[in-house]
């Protein structure tokens, strides 16, 4: 990559990071007629130290979800900024620059911590964020890699993805209703991985 095309973010010397704003590695995975991932393979240049930031400093939080009659805690935790105006400069920052390239509004995000192989989330749309027929949903993946899967609602294989440290899984089309996605638990050990979820406030509302 040219290191023309990396701004980079804050100036001081402990920064030493940046994205990539031409998107010179997205690579498009057209899944049907209607949707599509886009796996844009080291996007963020210099991802631990936003690793770091966030793995001690996000406000972590416990959330639990009704199965079958019962609460059960997710098995991840997740930090939630429903502006930008507290979250990290870093992240307001790709919020922008996501902004200019896919044409949507990122004026939200919420950040989830995968402690362990253990952690994880089961199959499911983002019905709640992403309403519109057509939407767009960048996720950033942090620290140490897992498998991203995503499969026909209707059921059917799943596909694999296998996102690094830096690298942006993005959805669109219809993912959110034709498709599922999912982050699997892990056999082996490992260490935490952090995901961000860009959301646009604009996609809440169906259209
Ligand atoms: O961790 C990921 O890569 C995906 C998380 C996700 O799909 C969600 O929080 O809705
Ligand atoms: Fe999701």
């Amino acid at each position: 990559m040219d290191e023309g095309a990396l701004p980079l973010f804050g100036g001081s010397d402990r920064h030493v990071s940046g994205v990539d704003e031409t998107f010179g590695t997205a690579h498009r995975v057209q899944l049907d007629a209607h949707s599509w991932v886009e796996h844009v393979p080291g996007w963020l240049f210099g991802a631990d130290e936003l690793f770091r930031d966030l793995l001690a400093g996000a406000d972590w939080q416990q959330r639990w979800r009704r199965m079958y009659g019962t609460r059960v805690e997710e098995p991840r935790l997740t930090a939630e900024h429903r502006d930008l105006g507290d979250a990290h400069e870093m992240l307001r920052d790709m919020a922008r620059t996501l902004t200019a390239h896919y044409g949507v509004t990122y004026d939200r995000l919420w950040i989830n911590l995968y402690r362990t192989h253990r952690d994880s989330t089961g199959w499911h749309g983002d019905g709640a964020s992403a309403r519109r027929r057509e939407c767009v949903v960048p996720v950033l993946s942090l620290g140490t890699p897992r498998r991203f899967l995503v499969r026909p609602t209707t059921g059917g294989p799943s596909r694999t993805f296998r996102p690094l440290a830096g690298d942006l899984i993005v959805m669109g089309g219809r993912c959110q209703v034709d498709w599922r996605h999912s982050v699997p638990k892990e056999v082996g050990p490992s260490g935490p991985r952090i995901s961000v979820n860009f959301a646009a406030s604009s996609q809440f509302r169906p259209d």
